[in-house]
């Protein structure tokens, strides 16, 4: 059973962040049911706006057209009650995404080494991640920290831990 903090339920926003296979949509969906929130995956929203799958729409407009879509969708985004939203690995490259979610909300990076990470994608080369053609995991991965650790007001190590143990984190930090 997960404890929720002393001060109860929190009702601002919670933006995920983190890279592919840290766990964004798993947790988002466990946490938003916590706080009793609406829960978004963004990655949904894109494929939902664009009729398309995430692999469709780079395959036919290339990594960077996804980026631009996924931007739309983070600006679309609206916070009429709170929610929590899990975003797709790249939507840090947006800042103007990030600034209208962090309007509303804080921002969580989920942290994960490099090895782990590996040990959950094993489909890299197909998986559909918004990177330039033949950017190894691990130089896209040190792109993004710096991004995800700008942007994070709070960062939650996934190391060795199971879902419940990170969420357990997540609510602790959040109250
Ligand atoms: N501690 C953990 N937290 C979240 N996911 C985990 C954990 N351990 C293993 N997993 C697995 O890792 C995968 C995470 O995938 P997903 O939630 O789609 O990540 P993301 O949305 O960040 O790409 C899932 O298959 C999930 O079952
Ligand atoms: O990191 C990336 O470049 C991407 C991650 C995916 O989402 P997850 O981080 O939820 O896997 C999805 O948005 C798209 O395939 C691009
Ligand atoms: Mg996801």
């Amino acid at each position: 059973m997960v404890e929720v903090g002393t001060l109860g339920v929190q009702k601002q926003s919670v933006v995920l962040v983190g890279m592919p296979g840290v766990g964004k949509s798993t947790l988002g969906v466990l946490l938003a049911k916590e706080l009793g929130m609406e829960f978004v995956d963004t990655d949904l929203s894109i494929q939902t706006r664009e009729g398309q799958t995430l692999q469709e729409i780079m395959d036919a407009n290339g990594y960077l057209a996804l980026r631009d879509v996924e931007q739309q969708v983070l600006l679309e985004l609206k916070f009429l009650t709170p929610k929590v939203v899990a975003t797709g690995g790249s939507a840090v490259y947006s800042e103007l995404g990030m600034e209208n979610m962090r309007k509303h909300g804080r921002v969580v990076y989920l942290s994960l080494s490099l090895d782990a990470l590996r040990g959950r994608i094993h489909n890299y080369e197909e998986r559909g991640i918004a990177r330039a053609p033949g950017q190894s995991f691990e130089s896209l991965m040190e792109e993004r920290v710096e991004l995800y650790s700008k942007y994070a007001d709070i960062t939650i190590d996934c190391e060795q831990k199971t879902p419940q143990q990170c969420l357990q984190l997540m609510l602790d930090a959040l109250v």
